[in-house]
């Protein structure tokens, strides 16, 4: 057996080898997702509960900010309740300390098996039947220490199969000059090298320049972790089998092959079918998934009491050693290292602060009293139980140096997307000291869809339109950064130039939903619907970038000066509209604003016959026109947004929704909007060239060739 094979899901041998006697058919295996701030911890435990087919896995999800952004993006509650499982709110500090009686209480709370549960039965059968969920996934802060969790996981009777590591294989780099990144993939058994295809190659795989950087980092990762398993993924999408102990459920029809009995799956490391690690193309991504058709169940039979002693070894003996140096930061640029990258460095700047780790002492995090702990040189302690004060102060090193700052705008006004796209590309984008930020957000141009927002590793920015508020609609957001005061400084401006730019336009939002509904009918039916274009050099700019879009042969123009719920008739109609259409929002565009009008929406177009896919296609130029244009002199900012599919004339059946691209348009002047113009166009050709590339070589694109050819 391999070293690889041998570091994942060691607690399937184990149970192996100390079953027959004293099972406890109620012992929960649990996995931990940790990883650095914005790596892609909860894409792939969303990953996990799409595709876990009929496993009944409860989730945990730990914020250090006081705002649950992350269970609303997981939908953790939601998931819990569909297996008569409570949530937990484990929002406002870090679980490793500060939140450590709350977790003891929510694991109690999930092992305690209420009757609606156990009465269900065990969905991913076996011998986990009688427990109330089949595994437990604890996903932590993006600034915790996973060594505690896993010993508090394991005193609380539950069985321990794996940490997994989630590591952002562009920013990587600069991530681990952070000690808490470190120790993160120094407890790990399992590393996700996930969003590889920022690193060239585009979103199909991980192919070209990029392979030499990346394989660079997973030797940097297993020098610093011998032994563990480094799997590359994009958006998280790793075969179960690779983080779970679990068997797809095909592998399950086939008897044992193996001489001590164990299932197939145990002789290559749980690989389960299909892609199986360091997997490189999209192309590999059905066979990865395609257990889901058949879902999946526990691999291993229960344990002993023994078994989870035995487990925990692993981690007790992996946060023996001391924590490794930091690899040299990358030759990529980006975003530089916002910690000292020696850890010495940080002892002597904050010697002498306190450090205790009892309710209440937040790291800082989130309650605008931000403070630093005690910083230790970077040594993990040996034996957690001989050495508990020493090894309070790694901790507190590990931890010290984040600050959080959230904000929910209360109140019943939604967000200005204009006043956002400024703030974005103008403050955030640029703050130095932001390691992260995420946000689910109401805007008033838009106001019956909740949008998430991101900012993750190399100043990465994503923004898009989710499905509709299921409750009372409500902007959050959170900013996780080095500097106490530049994190407050851009919650202050947040709420001064987003929150409260829409609130000095627009009413109240009581009665929400229909109230606004009926106000715009009324008011279109007293032909005061149509949207004015801006004033001045803001129309100008807003035709600029209109003609620009257009002009591309790739892209099509589908509203402009609009709100974006006119795009979502355009969307239904399948037709390009001209200026200044005349849609209305899909509820809140009554309250005028010139800056409603500044909203250019177009899509990139797709070609079923040739195979692309046009919301792939809008949804990577979002992402990487965000990210590459958004901070430079062409300011811009895409938000991903859906639209509903036209109605079939044939068949009266409605397309798949389609994604669409809406650019809010933060240029003032003609000048302005060619830069923006520039930079968008500039991020979309090579995603374009690359989709269309093999359209022009393809044989059945005949018509298009013989044009060609009469045209020479
Ligand atoms: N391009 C690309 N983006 C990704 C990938 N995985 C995640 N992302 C994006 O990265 C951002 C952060 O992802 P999350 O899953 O929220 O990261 P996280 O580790 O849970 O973040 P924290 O909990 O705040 O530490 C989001 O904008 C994701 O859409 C990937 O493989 N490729």
């Amino acid at each position: 057996m391999s070293g690889a094979d041998e570091v994942n899901l060691y607690a399937r041998y184990e149970a192996r080898l100390l079953s027959g006697h004293s099972f406890k058919p109620t012992i929960i295996p649990a996995v931990i997702i940790t990883g650095f701030l914005g790596s892609g911890k909860t894409t792939l435990v969303q990953h996990v509960l799409r595709n876990r087919g009929s496993l009944r896995i409860a989730v945990l999800v730990n914020e250090v900010g006081r705002v649950d952004v992350d269970s609303e993006l997981v939908n953790a509650k939601q998931s819990n309740a569909a297996l008569g499982l409570p949530a937990a709110d484990l929002s406002g500090g870090c679980i490793c300390c500060s939140r450590s009686e709350d977790l003891a209480a929510a694991l109690r709370r999930l092992r305690a098996p209420p009757a609606a549960a156990a009465a269900a039965g065990g969905g991913g059968g076996g011998a986990a039947a009688a427990a109330p969920c089949d595994y437990l996934l604890v996903e932590t802060s993006g600034a915790a220490d996973a060594g505690p969790l896993a010993e508090a996981l394991i005193d609380a009777g539950f069985r321990l199969d794996a940490v997994v590591a989630v590591v952002d294989a562009e920013a990587g780099r600069e991530a681990l000059q952070h000690p808490v990144a470190r120790a993160q993939v120094c407890c790990a058994d399992v590393v996700v090298l996930n969003k590889c295809d920022l690193l060239a190659g585009g979103p199909r795989g991980c192919g070209g320049g990029g392979l030499g950087a990346l394989s660079d980092l997973e030797d940097a990762l297993s020098d610093m972790a011998p032994g563990v398993r480094v799997v590359r993924a994009r958006y998280g999408e790793v075969p179960l089998t690779t983080v779970l102990d679990v068997v797809p459920v095909e592998a399950a029809a086939a008897p044992p092959t193996s001489a001590s009995g164990a299932p197939e799956g145990a002789a290559n490391g749980g690989g389960g079918s299909g892609g199986g690690e360091g997997f490189m193309s999209h192309e590999s991504m059905p066979s990865i998934t395609a257990a889901s058709g058949g879902g999946y169940r526990l691999a291993s039979g229960p344990l002993t009491a023994d078994g989870l002693a035995v487990g925990s070894a692993r981690h007790t003996k992996r946060r023996a050693a001391p924590l490794p140096p930091s690899p040299a930061p990358g030759s990529r640029g980006g975003a530089p290292p916002a910690a000292p990258a020696d850890p010495h460095e940080q002892h002597h700047h904050h010697h002498g602060h306190s450090h205790g780790h009892g309710r209440g002492d937040g790291h800082g995090h989130g309650n605008g009293q931000a403070h630093s702990h005690a910083q230790e040189p970077s040594t993990l302690v040996p034996d957690a139980h001989a050495a508990a004060h020493a090894h309070a102060h790694a901790h507190a090193q590990l931890h010290s140096g984040f600050f959080t700052e959230s904000l929910v705008a209360a109140g019943g006004r939604p967000c200005s997307l204009v006043a956002f796209a400024e703030f974005v590309t103008r403050r955030l984008v640029r703050e130095p000291a932001l390691l992260r930020s995420k946000g689910v957000l109401w805007f008033g141009e838009r106001r019956q869809h909740r949008f998430t927002f991101h900012l993750s590793g190399r100043r990465r920015v994503e923004l898009s339109q989710e499905g509709p508020w299921e409750g009372p609609p409500a902007s959050s957001i959170v900013f996780i950064g080095t500097d106490a005061a530049a994190m407050a400084a851009l919650r202050q401006s947040f709420e001064e130039e987003v929150v409260r730019a829409e609130a000095a336009e627009s009413a109240p939002a009581a009665g929400w939903g229909e109230v606004e509904v009926a106000e715009a009918e009324a008011e279109a039916e007293a032909g005061r619907g149509a949207e004015a274009v801006p004033a001045g050099g803001e129309a100008a700019a807003v035709a600029v970038l209109a003609e620009r879009i257009a002009g591309n042969d790739k892209m099509e123009v589908l509203a402009t000066g609009l709100p974006a719920a006119g795009a979502q008739a355009m969307g239904a109609s399948g037709s390009s509209r001209g200026e200044g259409g005349s849609s209305r929002d899909d509820g809140g565009s009554s309250s005028g604003g010139g800056g409603r009008a500044r909203l250019v929406a177009f899509t990139t177009r797709s070609s079923p016959l040739h195979g692309i896919n046009g919301e792939e296609l809008n949804a990577e130029l979002v992402r990487r026109a965000n990210a590459e244009a958004g901070g430079g002199p062409g300011r811009l900012l895409l938000a991903g947004v859906t639209a509903p599919g036209a109605i079939s004339a044939v068949t009266g059946v409605q397309a798949r929704d389609r994604v669409q691209s809406l650019l809010v348009v933060a240029a003032a002047s003609p000048e302005d909007a060619e830069l923006q113009a520039a930079a968008l166009l500039a991020a979309a050709e090579p995603i374009l060239r690359r989709a269309w590339g093999h359209v022009h070589n393809c044989k059945c694109d005949v018509a298009g060739g013989m044009q060609a050819l009469q045209s020479r």
